[in-house]
C-alpha cells in the first residue's frame, strides 16, 4: 500500500472491512460519540479510515463544517453516497445529484415542502396524530414501560421509538405520498424497514444478508411507487386530483410541462424513496429523544405543558390545530432544538472528493491507488460541534434557553439540519410534525 507523509493520520484497517464493523457496533450500541472522541484523541481533527469498503477522511470542527457545506457542489467535493447506499436509494436521488440537476430536483421537492404549502396541511397532520394516539395510546394504563422517570436507552429504543416510527410513517404516507390507511400502507411499512436496515449493513449481496433483503425491498418499493405515479398522472389528466395534493402530484406537475425541468418517473421514484428515508428515521428520533428529555427534566416538562395547555384552552373540542397555533409554540420548539443539539438524528453524510485538495496542511487526494474513489466523511462533524464547550457552554446540560437568541449561535455550529445548498428541505415539515405530536402528548397524557 502506497503511503505519503502528507496523508492524514489513521489507518484503513483490513481490506474491505476497514473500520465498518467497529462503526456499526458503535451505531447499534449508541456509542458513536465516544468512538469519535477516541478517534479525535488518538489522531486529532483529521484522520483517515475505511468505511463500507471506501477509504474515507474524517474532518471535525466548525471550520470543517463550513468547508464541507460551502464546497459541496463546487469542483472539489460533490455529494455522493457510498456505492452500496446508492444501489438502495437510486442514482437519481437528490442526494446524489449535483449542480443544475440538483437544483431542478430540489426545486420540485421544495415546492411541496415550503412553509406556504405546509400551512395547508397542518389540519391533516393533526388528524393523523390524533388517529395514532387513539389507536395505540388511548385507554392504556401505561404506554411506556416503568413510567417515564427512569427511561433507559434500551427502553427508549424498544418502547418509544417503534411508536414514534409508526406515527411519522403514517404522517409521511398520508401527506407526502397520499397513501391512505390499508393494505398498501401496511406493505410499504414492512418493505421500508427491510430497505432501511440495508443502509447500515455490510454491503455483501448474498442470499439472506441484510443488504440483499434491502435491495429486494427497494425494488418492490420502486414498483409500488411507479403504480402510484401512474394513478396520480391519470387523476391529474382527468382533473380529479390537484397538483399539490401530495409530493408525487407536485413532482409530476412541477414546471408546467416545461421539458427542461420535467422530472422522469425514475427521478420521481428515487426522490420519493429519498424523502421517505430522510424523513422517517429523523423526525421519529427527534420526538423519541424529546420524550426522554421531558421525562428527565421536570421543569422543562412543566413549561411545555403550560405552553400547550394555553393553546388547548383556545380550542373547542375536536377543533384542529392551525399554523398560527404552531407559531405560538415557541418554547416547545426551543426544547426540540436543544434535543437536536444533544441528539442529532442524522450524524452526517458522505461527500466525494473529485479533485485533490489541501486542508489544514494535509493533502486529500482524488483517488486512492488510482482505482478506488475516496470519500470524505462529514458524518461526525455535526454532533461533535454541538458538544464543543467553546460554542455551547456547559454542553452536557439540557438548556432550551440557549435558543432564545438563535442569532447568537455562530454559523456552522448548530448543524442538525445541515447547511449550505444541501440544508434539509424537510426541516419545516419536521417542525410541524414535532409540535403537533408534542401538543397532544402533553395535553392528553402524563
Ligand atoms: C428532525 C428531522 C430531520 C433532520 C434532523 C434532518 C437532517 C438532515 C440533514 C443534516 C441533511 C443534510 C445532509 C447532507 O448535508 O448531506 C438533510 C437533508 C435532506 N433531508 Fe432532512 N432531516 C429531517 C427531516 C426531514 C424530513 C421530514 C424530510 C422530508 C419530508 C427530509 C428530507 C431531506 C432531503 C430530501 C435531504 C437532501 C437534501 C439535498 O441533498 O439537497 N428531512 N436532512
Amino acid at each position: 500500500r502506497k503511503t505519503s507523509k502528507e496523508l492524514q493520520p489513521g489507518s484503513l484497517g483490513f481490506p474491505l472491512i476497514g473500520q465498518s464493523l467497529c462503526f456499526l457496533r458503535a451505531m447499534h450500541t449508541n456509542t458513536v460519540e465516544q468512538w469519535l472522541q477516541e478517534r479525535i484523541r488518538k489522531y486529532g481533527p483529521i484522520s483517515k479510515l475505511s468505511l463500507f469498503a471506501t477509504p474515507t477522511v474524517f474532518l471535525h470542527g466548525q471550520g470543517a463544517n463550513k468547508f464541507i457545506f460551502t464546497t459541496c457542489d463546487g469542483n472539489i467535493l460533490s455529494n455522493q453516497q457510498p456505492p452500496s447506499v446508492r444501489r438502495i436509494c437510486g442514482e437519481r436521488n437528490m442526494t446524489e445529484l449535483a449542480g443544475d440537476d440538483h437544483k431542478r430536483v430540489r426545486g420540485a421537492v421544495v415546492s411541496f415542502l415550503k412553509p406556504e404549502m405546509l400551512k395547508q396541511y397542518v389540519g391533516k397532520l393533526d388528524e393523523e396524530v390524533r388517529r395514532h394516539l387513539d389507536m395505540h395510546w388511548h385507554g392504556n394504563q401505561k404506554v411506556m414501560v416503568n413510567g417515564f422517570l427512569f427511561l433507559s436507552f434500551s427502553q427508549l429504543y424498544m418502547r418509544v421509538m417503534p411508536l414514534m416510527k409508526s406515527l411519522t410513517f403514517n404522517i409521511m404516507s398520508s401527506l407526502i405520498f397520499g397513501i391512505e390507511h390499508g393494505e398498501r400502507r401496511n406493505t410499504l411499512v414492512e418493505l421500508l424497514q427491510h430497505m432501511m436496515n440495508g443502509l447500515v449493513s455490510l454491503p455483501i449481496n448474498l442470499p439472506f444478508t441484510r443488504f440483499n433483503r434491502s435491495l429486494k425491498a427497494s425494488a418492490k418499493i420502486r414498483t409500488l411507487i411507479k403504480d402510484l405515479i401512474s394513478e396520480r398522472r391519470a387523476a391529474l389528466e382527468q382533473r380529479i386530483a390537484i397538483p399539490n395534493k401530495d409530493l408525487i402530484t407536485c413532482m409530476l406537475s412541477f414546471g408546467n410541462n416545461d421539458p427542461s425541468v420535467l422530472m422522469s418517473d425514475e427521478e420521481i421514484a428515487d426522490n420519493v424513496i429519498g424523502a421517505m428515508i430522510e424523513g422517517h428515521d429523523t423526525s421519529s428520533v427527534l420526538i423519541t429523544f424529546l420524550v426522554r428529555h421531558l421525562a428527565k427534566d421536570q421543569s422543562v416538562y412543566e413549561n411545555i405543558t403550560k405552553e400547550q395547555a394555553e393553546i388547548a384552552k383556545t380550542k373547542t373540542s375536536g377543533e384542529l390545530l392551525t399554523w398560527d397555533d404552531l407559531a405560538r409554540m415557541k418554547y416547545t420548539w426551543r426544547v426540540a432544538m436543544e434535543t437536536l443539539r444533544m441528539n442529532p438524528p442524522l450524524l452526517g453524510s458522505f461527500r466525494k472528493v473529485i479533485k485533490d485538495f489541501e486542508y489544514e496542511g494535509y493533502t486529500i487526494p482524488k483517488g486512492w491507488q488510482d482505482c478506488i474513489i475516496l470519500h470524505l466523511l462529514v458524518i461526525w462533524a455535526a454532533c461533535m460541534t454541538h458538544m464543543d464547550k467553546r460554542i455551547f457552554p456547559d454542553p452536557s446540560k439540557f438548556d432550551p434557553t440557549r435558543f432564545e437568541k438563535q442569532a447568537s449561535t455562530p454559523p456552522y455550529c448548530f448543524v442538525a439540519f445541515g447547511g449550505g445548498a444541501r440544508i434539509c428541505p424537510g426541516n419545516e415539515f419536521a417542525r410541524i410534525e414535532t409540535l403537533v405530536t408534542v401538543h397532544y402528548l402533553v395535553t392528553r397524557f402524563k
